[in-house]
């Protein structure tokens, strides 16, 4: 079974979950006390998608503002993007609605986005209404879920949806090579671990 490496980024103002998404993602864990991110986290998972073994190679970034400029390096060359924001607070998805411009003008241009409304389990103190999420996702052709990695809701069916928006591969591409590149990670971070 070919393997494919694709690299994804975490973009979201900060305190939104990023970091706990990845962390229920991959480690099945959730942390009350995590620590922010600083710089940027690196961890993997693969996960079956039809033919294919889809390799995550996942960019968890720092949202604190002092970061921002970091986050092309995360981004560029990168397959998808999930952008985060917390339904409990409305400025966190006026942040994310900056995470799409700036992706648009400067990131990949078949990049796969993934909007995730994080800390469903707050529903009763919820800020962004699920219709408006959806529809403005809808506008923009993007994937979008509510998820808690809390209580690890839709995390799962997050990375499951991404995958299948990623076009498998051409027949021949199998035979080429056992393990298809679709990007490369780019060089350093620092890295804190969830
Ligand atoms: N109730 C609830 N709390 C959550 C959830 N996900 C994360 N949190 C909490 O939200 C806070 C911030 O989580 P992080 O994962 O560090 O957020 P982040 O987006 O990575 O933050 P930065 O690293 O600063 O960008 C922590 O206290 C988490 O425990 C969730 O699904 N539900």
């Amino acid at each position: 079974m070919a393997i494919r490496e694709l690299k994804v980024c975490l973009l979201g103002d900060t305190g939104v979950g990023k970091s706990s998404v990845v962390c229920r993602f991959v480690q099945d864990h959730f942390d009350h006390n995590i620590s922010p991110t600083i710089g940027a986290s690196f961890l993997t998972k693969t996960v079956p998608c039809g033919k294919e073994l889809h390799k995550f190679l996942i960019w968890d970034t720092a949202g604190q503002e002092r970061f921002h400029s970091l986050a092309p390096m995360y981004y560029r060359g990168s397959a998808a993007a999930v952008i985060v924001y917390d339904i409990t607070k409305m400025d966190t998805f006026q942040t994310l609605k900056k995470w799409v411009k700036e992706l648009k003008e400067h990131g990949p241009e078949d990049i796969v986005v993934a909007i995730a409304g994080n800390k469903s389990d707050l529903s009763d103190i919820r800020e962004v209404p699920v219709k408006e999420a959806k529809e403005y996702a809808e506008s923009i052709s993007a994937i979008f879920i509510e998820t808690s990695a809390r209580n690890a809701v839709n995390i799962e069916e997050l990375f499951q949806k991404i995958s299948r928006q990623i076009p498998p591969l051409d027949p021949q591409e199998y035979e080429k090579t056992d393990a298809f590149k679709l990007t490369r990670p780019p060089p350093t971070s620092s890295k804190r671990c969830c």
